[in-house]
């Protein structure tokens, strides 16, 4: 199977696509992923959503919101992240944003004079990296070959974990998986609107595992909701939550992106 996935290679989310496809293609933002599995062009893409220290990839969840694609699959992998250059003398960091902001205590203690440059992914900051002896990278340590690694294991915590969504066209949405995901935009705002739309889970004792609001783009207080929950779409509890929160949304629209299992993505 064929996967698009954020590049140039080396990127952790090329390492999470290669275990769920074995020819992996990259373009360099997530919304053009999402679009082009939208578009038919590509039958997976591999993106990623959440960070356990960083939080939600953001342009990953307005790409779902604004596009018409199924979630069939999440993967969890481990991310330890590596300090890479031509030698100790830089004088800038550059790295994926989330990455950046993983490494945050690690670079103000040990670097605290040099600039930080976010870039597209970590593996193009590796490309700078590899062109400029003033610019050194945070990525995975297999992106070294000739560059020195100054440090591994620089994200703030132990447990950094990424989620990664597996994105298919949206005809192979599925209602069987243990967990299900959905966007909500209810295009009205009123007092305890949210609260409406979480008490049809809690009543169910359906778990929520995400809920997360982002702007809607139309005006200031408008929002989309992102909800994850640990019930598959064919569940009667979940269809039964389903039919109440879709009267809420009815000067909006609700969208199922699907049912799915994790698949836990060991490093290395
Ligand atoms: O830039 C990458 O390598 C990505 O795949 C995005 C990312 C960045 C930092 C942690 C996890 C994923």
């Amino acid at each position: 199977m064929q996967a698009v996935t954020l590049g140039p290679a080396g990127t952790y989310s090329h390492r999470a696509a290669s275990a769920v496809a074995e020819d992996v293609e990259f373009l360099e933002s997530v919304t053009g992923i999402v679009e082009a599995v939208a578009d038919g062009d590509y039958p997976r893409g591999v993106v990623p959503i959440e960070n356990s220290i960083e939080g939600s990839v953001t342009g990953t969840l307005d790409a779902l919101a604004d596009n018409d694609v199924a979630v069939v699959r999440e993967l969890v992998t481990p991310i330890r992240h590596a300090l890479m250059a031509q030698s100790a003398e830089f004088d800038t960091v550059a790295s994926h944003a989330q990455a950046l902001a993983q490494c945050r205590s690690y670079l103000e203690t040990e670097y605290p004079d040099a600039k930080r440059e976010a870039v597209t992914s970590t593996a193009r900051g590796v490309e700078h990296a590899r062109a400029d002896s003033s610019v050194a990278a945070i990525a995975h340590p297999d992106n070294a070959e000739e560059l020195e690694v100054l440090a591994e294991d620089i994200q703030e915590r132990t447990s950094n974990a990424t989620r990664f969504f597996v994105v298919a066209p949206a005809d192979e949405r599925s209602r069987a998986g243990g967990k299900s995901s959905l966007v909500v935009y209810p295009g009205a705002n009123y007092p305890g609107l949210l609260l409406s739309l979480l008490e049809p889970f809690a009543e169910r004792a359906i778990n929520l595992t995400r809920v997360e609001s982002r702007p809607s783009g139309e005006r200031l207080g408008d929002y989309v909701f992102h909800l994850d929950f640990e019930a598959g779409l064919y569940e009667e509890r979940a269809e039964e939550a389903l039919a109440e929160v879709e009267p809420l949304a009815e000067n909006g629209w609700v969208r199922r992106l699907g049912s799915y299992d994790t698949q836990h993505v060991l490093d290395g």
